[in-house]
């Protein structure tokens, strides 16, 4: 029986062994192919450990824009898509041609549905200038057109309920000629609308007035592009250009050139202007609001600038995403999908599923509407909203360790608002006697934000609250770029590679 081999035997350090009469040149050629090998395994499990991080550094970033309807979620979204993808943006601003067109023809229809309900308390009492209506003398209008329409845009409590009995609806000869020559802007809407959502696909989408309740012309992201892909004259959309489509928008921007010239005599008429003033309708400050660039958005060469895709209003129905991987820099390689949803009430249980994986949240709280209501519910504060929608974000169990961002935005109009000698201080009592200046009011709500952001998050987090207005390109940019390196760095420290 042959001897039992010791239990601590290599058979592998045998074999590996030098043997014994190995001479001084066997040695140190051996000695060298060992340093060789192990130089070769060295650079093997380095290229391991930098696949390794290059995969880690290509882990998704996802960003979930929240805040109630019209906070400016996907103008923000625009702006992410302006900076990281700016050739695709830029081609994609045709598609914005007729969301534009809709949203000036609404603005108009906002004034023409005033005018039909006007009271003659209402109307100036002698021109209030040359450039006015002449006083023709008021005249009634016909039955048919008298109309209990409400306005869109005027949130504030109407001062038009006098305690005398007005006698009726009464107009300006000039205005009502003004009125019935813009009555073509009816169909425009209508065909515009028949054409960005096919009725086949979408019709549940659109409302079946499309402007009633809040008067919003809505549609589901990504569907409204095919729709509606081309200019007047053709060029910026994918596949061949139908010849009806091209003709139908031919016949819209016509028709919005012919009625030019009355757009800019309604739009600058004082008793307009002073109409609009009783009634408290500040048209400057609502979403999509392009009246004072009638000349070139009805002109037969217009094609959408930036300013114009951010200014564009439409609301979002659903969920988006867009997503983009960041070309240069320290980040490059890290895939960005940034999740915009629909803000106003009947959508906010679409966001829920998107608590559980995501990186970091921007909420837009628009500091502006301390005193407007909802567009869904004219009984609800739209600030009393966003703060109640704060304190449930920060709240949240789900999101206790995701990185929150606010963007108090709409500063550009809460700084005319207060500047026009709207007190906030009327509104939100605890305001009380600080100076009613723009910068004051941004340092007071950016304060509360921070304080219920400290009190209701179940975890410790940082806060980073900025002021934002997010349709400015030159203000945006920076902010953008702070909130992605600041998410960058969260999502590095938390891989562990910091
Ligand atoms: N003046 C100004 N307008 C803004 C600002 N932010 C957004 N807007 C405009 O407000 C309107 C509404 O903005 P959106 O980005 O569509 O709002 P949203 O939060 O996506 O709204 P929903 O889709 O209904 O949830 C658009 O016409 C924007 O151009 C801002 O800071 N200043
Ligand atoms: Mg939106």
């Amino acid at each position: 029986m042959p001897a039992r081999e010791p239990a601590d035997h290599d058979p592998l350090d045998a074999i590996l062994r030098p043997p014994l009469d190995e001479t001084p040149e066997e040695k140190a050629c051996r000695m060298a192919q060992e340093e060789e090998a192990r130089r070769v395994s060295m650079a093997i499990d380095e290229s391991i450990r930098q696949e390794r991080i290059a995969r880690k550094k290509m882990r998704v970033v996802r960003l979930l824009l929240l805040g109630q309807s019209e906070s400016g979620k996907s103008t923000t979204l625009r702006q992410f898509q302006r900076l990281y993808t700016p050739s695709a943006f830029r081609e994609g601003r045709i598609h914005w041609h007729s969301i534009i067109q809709l949203n000036l023809i609404r603005s108009v229809h906002t004034i023409l549905d005033t005018l039909d309900d006007v009271r003659p308390h209402e109307l100036p009492s002698a021109p209030p200038s040359p450039s006015s209506s002449p006083p023709l003398g008021p005249r009634r209008l016909a039955p048919s057109l008298y109309s209990a329409r409400h306005t869109f845009y005027g949130d504030s409590a109407s001062d038009t309920d006098s305690t005398e009995t007005p006698p009726g609806p009464v107009l300006p000869a000039q205005l009502a000629e003004l009125r019935a020559r813009l009555a073509p802007l009816r169909h425009v809407e209508a065909l515009l609308l028949s054409r960005l959502v096919p009725p086949s696909e979408d019709a549940p989408f659109l409302p079946e007035r499309p402007r009633a309740d809040t008067g919003e012309v809505f549609v589901r992201p990504g569907s409204w592009k095919r729709g509606w892909r081309f200019g007047p004259f053709g060029g910026g959309g994918h596949g061949p250009v139908g010849e009806e489509e091209r003709e139908l928008a031919e016949e819209v921007q016509n028709v919005l050139w012919r009625c030019s010239s009355d757009l800019m005599t309604l739009w600058y008429d004082m008793t307009v202007r002073a109409i609009l003033k009783k009634r408290k309708i500040r048209l400057e400050e609502s979403p999509g609001f392009f009246l004072n660039d009638i000349p070139r958005i009805t002109s037969p060469n217009y094609q959408p600038s930036d300013d114009d895709v951010l200014k564009a209003r439409l609301k979002t129905v659903g969920v988006s995403e867009y997503r983009f991987e960041m070309e240069a820099g320290s980040e490059s390689g890290t895939q960005w999908r940034i999740i915009d949803v629909g803000g106003s009430r009947s959508q906010r249980q679409t966001w829920v599923p998107f608590f559980d994986d995501v990186d970091a949240i921007i909420f837009l709280a628009p500091i502006s509407g301390f005193d407007q209501t909802l567009a869904e519910d004219r009984s609800v504060n739209r600030l009393e909203d966003s703060v109640l929608l704060w304190k449930s974000i920060c709240g949240n169990k789900l999101l206790a360790r995701v990185d929150l961002v606010l963007f108090l935005n709409k500063c550009d109009i809460l700084a005319t608002k207060l500047s026009s000698g709207v007190r906030l201080a009327k509104y939100v009592k605890s305001f009380g006697e600080r100076p009613n200046d723009a910068e004051t009011a941004e340092k007071y709500f950016k304060s509360k934000f921070n304080a219920i952001h400290r009190e209701y998050s179940p975890l410790t987090r940082k806060f980073y609250g900025f002021c934002t207005s997010v349709t400015d390109t030159n203000t945006t940019g920076g902010i953008i770029a702070s909130v992605r390196d600041m998410v960058v760095r969260e999502h590095l420290r938390r891989s562990k590679l910091l």
